[in-house]
């Protein structure tokens, strides 16, 4: 069908209609449907819409006047200045001074002239070199901590702004950096003033908050790369007097992980706890303050008290032979001495790691205190699937009895031999029992780890820095006694091993001591422990320490940046 010349579309929808109703008449196939589709009361709507469009476009309105609250004012002047005005006039009058009314006659005139943009004055040829611009910034509060601080230079007496927290309302608005030269705030000239009395202006000003700074040059936008540590120390903000804002401050306990987005201050970084509800950061000591108030002991330290961990009265199968080594710490008082290496290294490290299919399995630790059932669940998980999970063959001194065989239940050396393996560090852990020495050696774990199997041995806590290798990568898993109600519950038949009789039920000062231990044993090591696992019902641990372990053998955890490959 040939197109009639400047046919608008509803007369050539007609035509259509007509040759369509044509063959449907004539039943050429689909015609009827077609006929039925073109006729539809929304398509001639459509259309009809589609018209007025076009008629528009074609006759784009012109404004009737440019500037209509030019006349609107001079209407207004007029109207106010008539000797007697009627009531119509009055009534002019005051619609015309309506807020409303002027501000849609001057959103017409903007639009009238197509004056959609800020017009800005043309640059100057010739600016100074040393010209400093001022910038204007508007912030709205919204009762939110500003998320910056500030500092007076002492020689000029100007304000500056020392630094922005990530995440804050002064970071996210991108205006305010640090070194910008604070002039004014809300109107108030600030230069000469202490910062508290800057801060009392902040305080108080609610809603807006309107700041002219001159920015700093050097200023960069970089974002720096989040560096992720592990906290070996307890910190808390509000109990040191040193920090530049207490309020900003970050309080972490060991054991914490922390998200570093800014090392910029050297005395002073930017972190976000883990995991983090918030996106603001705010202040951690940088390593360095940390370690020259060292010997203060300034941060938080909630247990000042006699921190050692107190020798239990019974031990059973292989961590007999520990009570000797038990009895001398508490003589040497070992615990309560300074955790040096914590002093030494106040944040490790970390990122995260998934252990490759083909590379060994990550060895499991179990910790805990000496009657909370630790090496019962190591003893069932590996009852439960001995094809996957493997302890460790230690080695002793002791003779050999009957139906014993070197290799199985011990690897038995000579004195002589297993000295000589101590002085060339190959135990993992080692200690005396009734005169005999027993030792678990890295080489017994790796023939474990290099048969595929995963091993799993529990030690006493002060031997996990040792074993933290990056060959060895061990997953510690901290096994914790449940309620004292719990205890008394579940371990009805249990039977402990004393130093005195054998096998007999637990006393309520057990239970006591058993806390006790557990307690303080997880307060000086918690920042080793990957995973918290509570010995209640005997079964649901053992299930529970079953998908913890296949967690850290096969999903993502944070390990020390040392044990990296790479490295
Ligand atoms: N969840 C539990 N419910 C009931 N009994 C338990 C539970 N866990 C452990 N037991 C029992 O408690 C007793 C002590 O457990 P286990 O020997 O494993 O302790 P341990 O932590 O290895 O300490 P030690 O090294 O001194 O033996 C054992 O009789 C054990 O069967």
């Amino acid at each position: 069908m040939a197109e009639r010349p400047h046919a608008t579309a509803t007369e050539l929808l007609s035509g259509v209609l007509e040759e369509v109703g044509r063959a449907a008449s004539r039943n050429a196939g689909g015609a009827e449907l077609l006929h039925e589709l073109l006729n539809a009361p929304w398509l001639h709507a459509l259309l009809q819409v589609y018209e007025c469009l076009l008629q528009f476009q074609r006759r784009t309105p012109s404004p009737f006047l440019p500037y209509a609250s030019g006349l609107s004012h001079e209407v207004h002047t007029h109207t106010h200045t008539l000797p007697h005005p009627s009531a119509e006039a009055r009534e002019l009058y005051n619609i015309l001074r309506s807020p409303h009314i002027q501000a849609v006659l001057s959103s017409h005139d903007s639009i009238a002239q197509a004056d959609y943009g800020p017009i800005l004055p043309p640059i100057p040829d010739e600016l100074p070199e040393d010209e400093e611009a001022m910038r204007i910034v508007c912030l709205v509060k919204n009762k939110q901590p500003l998320g910056a601080t500030i500092r007076k230079n002492e020689e000029t007496g100007d304000i500056y702004i020392a630094r922005v927290i990530h995440g804050g309302l002064a970071d996210r608005s991108g205006l305010l950096h640090p070194g910008d030269l604070l002039v004014e705030v809300n109107g108030n000239p600030v230069g000469g003033l202490e910062p508290e009395q800057v801060i009392q202006i902040l305080i108080q000003s609610q809603g807006t908050i309107l700041f002219k700074v001159i920015p700093n040059a050097a200023s960069t936008n970089d974002s720096p790369v989040p560096v992720y540590i592990r906290a070996m120390v307890d910190y808390c903000p509000l109990q040191d007097t040193i920090i530049p804002c207490p309020d900003a401050g970050v309080a972490f306990g060991r054991g914490d992980l922390l998200e570093v987005v800014d090392q910029t201050d050297g005395h002073w970084w930017q972190a976000r706890k883990l995991p983090c509800t918030t996106s603001c950061a705010g202040l951690i000591p940088s390593v360095s303050m940390l370690k020259s108030k060292q010997r203060e002991q300034w941060w938080s330290q909630p247990l000042q008290v006699h921190t050692c961990i107190r020798p239990s009265g019974f031990r059973r199968s292989f961590r007999l032979w520990r009570r000797t080594s038990y009895r001398r710490r508490r003589q040497s008082c070992y615990s309560c001495s300074p955790n040096s290496s914590a002093l030494a290294n106040p944040y490790e490290e970390v990122v995260t790691y998934q252990r490759p299919p083909q590379e060994n399995h990550r060895l499991i630790v179990l910790v805990g205190a000496s009657g909370v059932g630790v090496n019962e669940l190591r003893k069932r998980l590996i009852k439960l699937n001995p094809s996957t999970f493997q302890g460790a063959v230690p080695h002793t001194t002791r003779p050999i009895r009957e139906g014993e065989e070197t290799g199985r239940e011990y690897h038995f050396v000579t004195k002589e031999l297993f000295e000589y393996l101590v002085c060339n560090h190959r135990f993992l852990e080692y200690g005396e029992y009734k005169g005999h020495l027993y030792g678990t050696s890295s080489d017994s774990v790796a023939e474990v780890l290099k048969r595929g199997q995963m091993c799993i041995i529990d030690v006493e806590p002060h031997s996990i820095p040792a074993l933290r290798t990056k060959t060895l990568k061990p997953y510690i898993v901290f096994i914790k006694p449940p309620s004292l109600e719990s205890l008394k519950e579940t371990r009805k038949d249990a039977r402990v091993l004393t130093k005195f009789t054998v096998d007999r039920p637990f006393t309520e000062e057990d239970f006591a001591e058993l806390q006790e231990t557990s307690q303080l044993m997880e307060s000086k090591y918690r920042q080793f422990f990957d995973s918290v696992l509570v010995n209640d019902d005997l079964q649901d641990a053992c299930i529970q320490l079953c998908s913890i372990i296949q967690q850290a053998q096969e999903e993502p955890q944070w390990i020390p940046a040392s044990w990296r490959a790479e490295e």
